[in-house]
């Protein structure tokens, strides 16, 4: 993804600073695709068939569609953790975090599961106290911080996960129904904090099956069916007015894989 990827608004939206009067930016066509015709094949299944995924490298994408679509996987892909059978990954891994629905923490301290990951992104040691102090700060962890990890709650956890995941300052943060078994306000933590890495110049890929999150939370959606990308527009417009019939089956409720 190139700079110039980076500064373009999604069409519709103002650049940042940007007033009612100022002239329009010319918006961007289509962004290269992150993802180009992706086929994964396992036991005879082609899991992903020929997916396409287009990140404006700004923002929050929401991925969207029914059980067994291939979400999971095609995060999976874009982290580097799986490899495609055919198809083309542009080379993102590793300038990205994955944060999985339920959290995979060390059996360690708050504090000791930030430096871990700090040191694995080969931050300095006289930097990584500092950088930890962030990290709690941004979480809203600090009272935490010498806690053993497995003593959190969902909610904390998963702000540890997220937090954790900023330590390689990843350019992708991918999340993969990071609020699905959180209450309504560690879900709102959630989406505060992926709302404000968002912000701060990492682009975000949000997996969910709410609606509403995806209203609060996405710029635009791309809805997925049987591992393909059946439909990509900006959030209000796919939830309003889907324009498939598999999208409007799915927001009614009537879509299975
Ligand atoms: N390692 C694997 N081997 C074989 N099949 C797999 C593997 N991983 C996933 N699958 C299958 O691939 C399909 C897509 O799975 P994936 O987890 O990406 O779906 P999803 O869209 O994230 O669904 P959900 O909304 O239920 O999380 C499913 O049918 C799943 O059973």
């Amino acid at each position: 993804m190139t700079e110039g990827d980076r500064i373009l608004p999604f069409p519709g939206r103002r650049a940042p600073g940007e007033t009612s009067d100022a002239p329009a930016i010319p918006t961007l066509p289509e962004p290269a695709p992150t993802l180009e015709g992706v086929v994964l094949l396992r036991g005879g299944r082609r899991l992903l068939d020929g997916l396409t995924l287009r990140l404006p490298g700004h923002g929050i994408t929401a991925l969207m569609g029914p059980n067994g679509a291939g979400k999971s996987l095609s995060l999976r892909v874009m982290a580097g953790l799986v490899r495609p059978d055919l198809g083309q990954v542009r080379s993102i891994a590793i300038a990205t975090s994955l944060v999985f629905q339920r959290p995979v923490l060390l059996r360690r301290s708050v504090r000791a599961n930030l430096d871990h990951a700090l040191r694995a992104a080969r931050v300095p040691r006289r930097e990584r106290p500092g950088r930890v102090a962030e990290l709690l700060g941004l979480g809203a962890l600090e009272g935490l911080a010498d806690q053993p990890a497995r003593a959190l709650s969902g909610g904390e956890a998963q702000r540890l996960a997220l937090v954790r995941a900023l330590a390689v300052r990843p350019r992708l943060l991918l999340l993969d129904e990071p609020t699905a078994s959180l209450d309504p306000r560690s879900t709102a933590a959630i989406e505060r904090l992926a709302a404000r890495v968002a912000e701060e110049a990492t682009e975000v890929v949000l997996v969910t099956h709410d609606p509403g999150q995806a209203a609060r939370m996405a710029d635009r959606i791309i809805f997925m069916h049987r591992g393909r990308d059946v439909e990509t527009a900006p959030a209000a417009a796919f939830l309003d007015r889907p324009e498939t019939p598999a999208a409007r089956a799915y927001l009614d409720g009537r879509l299975l894989i």
